[in-house]
């Protein structure tokens, strides 16, 4: 059994949902909550942002490594900052760290998206997305190596990833690979479900283009068409079989065609 560890750190890419995720599972959790960032900010009297601006990100890395170690045997819950694990010193408190160190993982475009809406991390403003990318490559395995565990966050809400990584905390030492594999794949069927809504929406489109042109809501060629398709892409498929892309076809297009119909009024 995994025991609750005194201090869980969480890590990973700015945006990930450490501060975020970490304030649920204190408050899920009764227990504290620090936040690295914050911590740097109350000892500077500077926000972030102005830290950069005025002392430059090296002082700011080093005030960060300061907090880090102070925090080590902090009780409760610590978020860090997204590039925390760039200093090698970091990494070697974080490898050593008699905390539970958690890697929130996600992905490229749905952190892009949130950071933009908030618009206060001082990286985002200064690189192009190129860099951004660049950045992303170089710290995912960083944070991998620091890791005893790493959550899949994408398309899970924070209170979701806090209830998970709480469930982490009462299981027995051999299910928790089982609780990380079966992470990935909750998050894989949140992709699906995503990308279903999204597709539904093209199909409101579609939709509106039938009725202004006169169409039928069937075209029966073109639902062969699809099906020849994606046989033909995944013929070396060992998984996606034939009858599975019958089978997620006929759920997808019945679907389609009974949205289209309520929408047209058929
Ligand atoms: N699981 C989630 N689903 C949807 N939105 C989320 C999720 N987690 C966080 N967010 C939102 O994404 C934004 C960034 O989250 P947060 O500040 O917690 O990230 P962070 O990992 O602490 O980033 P940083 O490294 O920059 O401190 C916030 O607006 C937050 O509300
Ligand atoms: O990813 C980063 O390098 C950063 C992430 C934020 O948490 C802040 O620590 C700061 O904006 C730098
Ligand atoms: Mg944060």
């Amino acid at each position: 059994m995994l025991t609750t560890p005194e201090t869980l750190l969480l890590v990973g890419f700015m945006g990930a949902g450490k501060t975020t995720v970490g304030q649920e599972i204190a408050r899920q959790h009764q227990a504290r909550f620090i936040d690295i960032d914050s911590e740097i900010e109350r000892r500077a009297g500077q926000t972030i942002p102005e830290i950069f601006a005025t002392q430059g990100e090296a002082a700011f890395r080093a005030l960060e490594t300061q907090v880090l170690d102070d925090l080590q045997t902090f009780n409760g819950i610590v978020a860090t900052g997204g590039g925390v694990i760039e200093r090698p010193e970091n990494r070697a408190i974080l490898k050593a760290s008699p905390a539970t160190v958690i890697y929130l993982h996600g992905n490229l475009e749905s952190t892009i998206n949130r950071l933009l809406s908030e618009g206060q991390r001082p990286l985002l403003q200064e690189k192009s997305t190129a860099e951004f990318f660049q950045l992303w490559q170089l710290r995912d395995p960083l944070y991998q190596s620091v890791a005893d565990f790493t959550v899949e966050t994408v398309g899970k809400t924070p209170e979701r990833l806090a209830a998970e990584i709480i469930a982490l905390f009462s299981s027995h030492e051999d299910e928790l690979a089982l609780l990380q594999l079966r992470s990935e794949i909750d998050a894989f069927d949140r992709q699906i479900f995503q990308m279903i809504e999204k597709r539904m929406q093209v199909v409101g489109a579609v939709a509106q283009y039938k009725e202004k042109f006169g169409m039928a809501t069937v075209q029966v060629g073109r639902m062969q068409n699809m099906r020849a398709l994606l046989k033909y892409d995944f013929a070396q498929s060992l998984d996606i079989t034939d009858e599975l892309i019958d089978q997620i076809m006929t759920i997808l297009t019945t679907s389609a065609i009974n949205k289209e119909n309520k929408q047209l009024k058929r």
